[in-house]
């Protein structure tokens, strides 16, 4: 079978920026991209697109209505194609066994119903949304006990590794792509086909191949080690505002080693994003499973870590501020979980507005991406009340109007706009003494402080000399 048609469930973050690149990169082909959201499909089709990713207008521009298409029918989109990429999100469960930990392959599930009832002709099945080890297994189940006679399916893992605000940059150079697949000739022609669609514009040399089980690992396994690098970052970044030591220097340090490298050590208030923590918990629950616990709680402190320095970073800014933050304004720059996306999922801002709201502030927030609709729905699916919310918040459209006011602001994205505001305007509008903490080591610490700002961040100790040494013996004996 030579591929001609792939139809992709689900039209989110991953599926549609992933098939518009497909769709680009292999014009003989045509993409259809399904959701059961109408409303989401009717964006993919309007002037602006359900997400923000930088560059993807410009390729669902040159291919949407040429060989890339946005439907809500899935059963027609299902018919015609001879590979279909299940893409569909795969959150953590609220409810049941596993509750808070084991992913909720409902959706899964679904759209391998949805296959097994529709299709009439061999599929190559591909799983890109993230799975547990072995969900191929339980796919299959589902489509073999469903099986029309003459049709037969072959299971694929192709796991995504695309970041948010990266992404088209992710899928167009890949360090690579991984396509596990069954150890027999039906299986080894499954995985060729999806090869030849990614060589397309991948070298062959960096599209890896497995079984299926290692490539369904290899994805926790990624995002795991990279959130782990996060935690210990940001434990170190304790340990520096606790000493003389900053954490940059450290990291640049630490980075040189061209056995550890200098990527992903960028001290934060938290990593966030819908995957690192989703991922992790089912990795720790698959651990528990095999009755590993040591191994399952060694994961666990990566995110146990992460929750501490939410916190750690929330009180230090309640603890600046006198102990109270009850009736002050304070403003939140940047809502998003990072810089160049709209998305919020698991998003440290969320928390530290919570905790902010809770102690009776105001808060004001401007992000140049995140919608006004969305804060309303992260806050009051944290517990605040659409009354407090009404009272308590309000959004902005610029920095500049956000901070106005202010007794402090609080640095939770590291957007580029906001490392070249006017702080000498910003500060003189604002309450004296006028506060700033940086959640993402991005500003001009000392520019700050020439102001006249109270400035904190992570991982450095500014404008203060070294005190309050904690060590119980030097350092050196440590
Ligand atoms: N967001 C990211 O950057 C990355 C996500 N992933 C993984 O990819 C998967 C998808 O993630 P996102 O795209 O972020 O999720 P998302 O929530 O943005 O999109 C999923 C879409 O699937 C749709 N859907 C659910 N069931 C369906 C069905 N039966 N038929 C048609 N559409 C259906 C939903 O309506 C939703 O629009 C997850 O497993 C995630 O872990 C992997 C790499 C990166
Ligand atoms: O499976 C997924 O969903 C994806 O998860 C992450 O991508 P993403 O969450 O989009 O973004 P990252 O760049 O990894 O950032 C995640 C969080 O960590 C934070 N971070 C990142 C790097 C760093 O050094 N420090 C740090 O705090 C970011 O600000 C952000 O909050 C992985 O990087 C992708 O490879 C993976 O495909």
């Amino acid at each position: 079978m030579v591929v001609k048609n792939i139809c992709c469930l689900g039209a989110g973050y991953v599926g549609g920026p992933t098939c518009s690149v497909i769709a680009l990169k292999c014009p003989e082909i045509k993409v259809t991209v399904v959701d059961k959201s109408k409303e989401r499909i009717a964006q993919w089709n309007s002037d602006k697109l359900p997400i923000y990713e930088p560059g993807l207008d410009e390729v669902v521009k040159a291919c949407r209505g040429k060989n890339l298409f946005f439907s809500h029918d899935c059963n027609a989109a299902i018919l015609e194609a001879d590979l279909i990429f299940i893409s569909v999100n795969t959150p953590t469960k609220t409810f049941g066994n596993g509750k808070g930990r084991a992913p909720d392959l409902k959706f899964v599930e679904g759209a391998a119903r949805m296959i097994a009832d529709v299709a009439q002709s061999n599929k190559i099945v591909v799983e890109k949304s993230t799975v547990p080890v072995n969900a191929a297994e339980s796919i299959m189940k589902i489509l073999k006990a469903n099986q029309r006679p003459g049709v037969s399916y072959q299971i694929l893992s192709n796991p995504e590794f695309l970041a948010e605000g990266t992404a088209i940059n992710d899928l167009l150079n890949a360090d690579r792509v991984l396509i596990g697949g069954e150890e027999s000739p039906a299986g080894e022609a499954a995985i060729e086909e999806l090869c030849q669609i990614y060589e397309h514009w991948i070298p062959r040399k960096r599209i890896l191949t497995t079984n299926t089980w290692s490539s369904e690992l290899s994805k926790l396994a990624a995002n795991a080690m990279l959130a782990q690098r996060i935690s210990s970052i940001n434990s170190l970044s304790a340990v520096c505002e606790a000493t003389g030591a900053d954490i940059a220097e450290v990291a640049r340090a630490v980075g040189l080693d061209s056995r550890i490298g200098p990527k992903f050590l960028q001290a934060s208030i938290g990593f966030g994003g819908s995957c690192f923590q989703k991922d992790i918990l089912n990795l720790v629950y698959i651990c528990e499973c095999l009755n590993l616990p040591q191994q399952a709680a060694y994961w666990q402190s990566v995110i146990d870590m992460n929750e501490h320095q939410k916190h750690r970073f929330t009180a230090k800014v309640i603890e600046s501020l006198l102990n109270t933050v009850s009736g002050k304004k304070i403003c939140i720059l940047g809502f998003a979980f990072k810089k160049n996306t709209g998305d919020t999922r698991e998003s440290a801002a969320i928390y530290v507005a919570k905790t902010l709201l809770d102690e009776g502030a105001s808060i004001s927030i401007y992000d140049p991406k995140v919608e006004n609709s969305q804060i309303h729905e992260d806050l009051k699916y944290v517990g605040i009340t659409p009354e407090h919310i009404e009272s308590h918040l309000s959004i902005f459209k610029d920095a500049y109007s956000a901070t106005k006011d202010c007794h402090a602001i609080i640095l939770c994205t590291e957007w580029d706009e906001f490392v070249t505001l006017d702080y000498e305007a910003i500060y003189d509008q604002m309450m004296k003494p006028a506060y700033i903490f940086d959640g993402r080591k991005i500003l001009d610490h000392n520019n700050l402080l020439r102001i006249g700002f109270h400035v904190e961040t992570i991982g450095s100790r500014l404008g203060q000399p070294f005190k309050n040494r904690r060590y119980s013996t030097s350092p050196q004996a440590l």
